[in-house]
């Protein structure tokens, strides 16, 4: 079982450092009432925000619901647990349900600005206690900032970790070496769930761990996304190879994606089949994983995937170079642009209606070679932004800059509709060569849209 659950912190006295915020949270539920502001937990990963707001949960007696606040669905699910509709007789003690809304720092992930807007007022007015998590507080919304009470966690102190490593190493029968503990804290950089899983790496199947078992791997030397894929392919089925993908930093979709975009390098059409079967495998545990939140089935997918395709790359493997998935290079994979990308698909899915997860890379690329022959379609059409559209034609400048004409051309196309709703008889007149067509939804055009969506779909 994977140790970062087993060990999570069940109550608020079991959570390491951070007592600061831990009381604050305590303080804040003890006398919550309709009139308090929602908290917002704020801070590095693994150190331990879930894992409070949890503890705190169950300290309380309180039932946890657990939302994201970039899924569509999101907003529909707070009215109803949080906003006006929700019954008095859920508001008393026991029955009281704390609102866990993960990834606040993506809430513009709501398609449109009016959503994001809609759910910060659902918050604000909340009937139920809701605490909301980010990384980066200054990327959140104002209105959000204004609406919260900000909780912040700190990375951990090593000397704080410690303690916490050898409790674990007790309960698993894992005789250990102080100097190993201490390796293995102060490689982990303040992050627990970092130190927990070097732990695990290095202590899984032994009795006893002293220093020299510890890979100590600071956080640029830890394994990269090359070289899991890249063992992945050679064959390897081993438990480093699993160790490998837990010290990688892309999460399981993410690797998904790279084998995926290796997998020409099979040898034959057998073991790419082979290679693609396990993916949809995996695909659907990753899937599960977001649909019910439990990130546990993440360490198995990730299990089905790498095994399951070093399997089919044979005992031998291959030894080509990898590659990053092509789309997924050009894109880049900083957070900022995982989140745009994360926004464009959505978006992408609404107007399609083509599931998001079904949105892969061949779609993408499809997408991203017709945009780049008429940006400005695009934009027109699927309602791109500056940052949504330089995904596909990578040129800040020339993206903002379409996107501002776009705009501009749109402002003096309403102003003339407006203009000509008031002066109907001077528009008839007829229209100069290189006027735009005049917006109508005539019989026609409604059976042959215009180029862009329906022509693409
Ligand atoms: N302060 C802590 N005390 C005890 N365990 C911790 C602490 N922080 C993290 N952990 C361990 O790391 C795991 C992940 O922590 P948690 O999910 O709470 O982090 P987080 O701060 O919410 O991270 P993220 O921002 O990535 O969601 C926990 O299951 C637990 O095992």
């Amino acid at each position: 079982m994977d140790w970062t659950e087993k060990y999570r912190p069940q109550h608020l006295q079991d959570v390491v450092g951070n007592s600061g915020a831990v009381r604050q949270m305590y303080e804040w539920a003890q006398d919550w009432s309709r009139q308090k502001k929602p908290l917002i937990l704020y801070g590095k990963p693994g150190t331990g925000k879930t894992s409070s707001a949890h503890a705190l949960a169950n300290d309380m007696n309180w039932e946890v619901v657990e939302l994201n606040a970039s899924d569509q669905r999101t907003k529909a699910a707070l009215e109803r647990v949080a906003g006006s509709g929700s019954t008095t007789a859920s508001l008393s003690g026991a029955s009281r349900k704390l609102i866990l809304l993960d990834e606040a720092d993506n809430l513009h992930g709501q398609a449109d600005r009016g959503g994001a807007k809609a759910i910060v007022e659902i918050i604000a007015e909340s009937r139920q206690p809701i605490i909301l998590i980010a990384n980066d507080y200054y990327s959140l919304t104002k209105e959000l900032k204004t609406a919260t009470e900000p909780v912040q966690f700190r990375a951990l102190q090593a000397r704080s970790i410690v303690p916490r490593l050898r409790q674990i190493c007790a309960a698993e029968g894992v005789a250990c070496d102080p100097a190993a503990l201490e390796g293995i804290a102060d490689a982990a950089g303040g992050d627990m769930r970092a130190a927990v899983n070097m732990l695990y790496a290095a202590a899984i199947g032994r009795d006893r761990l002293v220093a020299g078992d510890v890979q100590t791997s600071s956080k640029d030397e830890r394994s990269t996304i090359f070289e899991l894929v890249g063992g992945v392919f050679k064959g390897r089925r081993d438990a480093e190879l699993l160790r490998m993908a837990v010290e990688v930093e892309d999460t399981p979709d993410a690797v998904e994606q790279w084998l995926e975009g290796n997998l020409d390098q099979m040898p034959d059409l057998a073991s790419k089949a082979q290679g693609y079967a396990c993916l949809s495998r995996a695909d659907e545990y990753i899937g599960r994983t977001y649909r019910r939140q439990y990130y546990t089935l993440w360490r198995y997918a990730s299990a089905v995937m790498l095994l399951g395709v070093a399997d089919a790359a044979g005992g031998a493997g291959i030894h080509g170079r990898i590659m990053p998935p092509s789309r997924w290079q050009k894109m880049g994979a900083s957070k900022k642009q995982k989140m745009v990308r994360a926004g464009l698909t959505r978006k992408l899915s609404e107007m399609t209606h083509i599931p998001e997860d079904a949105l892969r890379e061949d779609f993408f690329t499809a997408i991203g070679i017709l945009v780049e022959q008429d940006p400005a379609g695009y934009v027109r059409e699927f309602g791109l932004d500056a940052d949504e559209l330089n995904l596909f034609i990578h040129d800040k400048t020339r993206a903002a800059k379409v996107v501002k004409d776009v705009a501009k051309e749109e402002k003096a196309k309403e102003k003339k509709t407006s203009g000509k709703e008031k002066a109907p008889t001077k528009e008839k007149k007829g229209r100069k060569a290189g006027d735009e067509e005049p917006p109508a939804d005539t019989k026609e055009t409604r059976e042959n849209p215009p180029p862009g969506q329906a022509t693409l779909f």
